[in-house]
C-alpha cells in the first residue's frame, strides 16, 4: 500500500509500504495512484514527497507477483502522471531504488520531477 500524510502544513507525504523492500506490487501502485489524486486535489497541499520506509526506497517490481496475472495500474503511465503533476514531486531516496529505467543504491538524497 501507500500511506498518505500531510506534513509541515503544505507537504503531502506518500510512503511506499510493502515489506521487506517496498516493492511495487499492484497494491502499492494503486496506492500511489490514489494518494497522488488525493494530494493533487487538496488545495492546501503545495508539493509532494514520495519515500520508502525502513531505510529502503523501493525494490522495483514485486518478485512475489512474477508468474501471476498482471493486475493493478501499469507502472509507465503512473510515472508519466507523476512527471506531469501540477505540483512539484520529490523522491526522498534512502537505500535501494530499483525498477523500470534504472537502479541505484545511495545514501539519503532526493530527486525531483
Ligand atoms: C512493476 C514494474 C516493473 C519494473 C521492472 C523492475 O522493477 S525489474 C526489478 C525487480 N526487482 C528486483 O529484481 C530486485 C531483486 N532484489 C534484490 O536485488 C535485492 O533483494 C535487494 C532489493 C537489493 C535487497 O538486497 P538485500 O541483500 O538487502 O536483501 P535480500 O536480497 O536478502 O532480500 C531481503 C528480502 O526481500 C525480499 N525481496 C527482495 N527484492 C524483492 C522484490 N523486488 N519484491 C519482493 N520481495 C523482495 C527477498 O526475497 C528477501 O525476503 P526474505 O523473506 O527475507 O527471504
Amino acid at each position: 500500500m501507500a500511506q498518505y500524510t500531510r506534513v509541515a502544513g503544505s507537504v503531502g507525504l506518500i510512503t511506499l509500504q510493502n515489506p521487506p523492500v517496498n516493492a511495487l506490487s499492484a497494491m502499492v501502485r494503486q496506492g500511489v495512484v490514489d494518494t497522488m489524486e488525493r494530494a493533487l486535489s487538496a488545495p492546501e497541499v503545495k508539493s509532494l514527497v514520495i519515500c520508502g520506509q525502513k531505510e529502503t526506497f523501493c525494490g522495483g517490481a514485486d518478485i512475489r507477483e512474477f508468474g501471476t496475472k498482471m493486475s493493478g495500474p501499469p507502472l509507465t503511465p503512473l510515472i508519466h502522471a507523476i512527471e506531469a503533476s501540477t505540483k512539484p514531486v520529490v523522491a526522498a531516496i534512502e537505500g535501494v531504488a530499483l525498477g523500470q529505467t534504472g537502479a541505484s543504491r545511495g545514501d539519503s538524497g532526493s530527486t525531483a520531477s
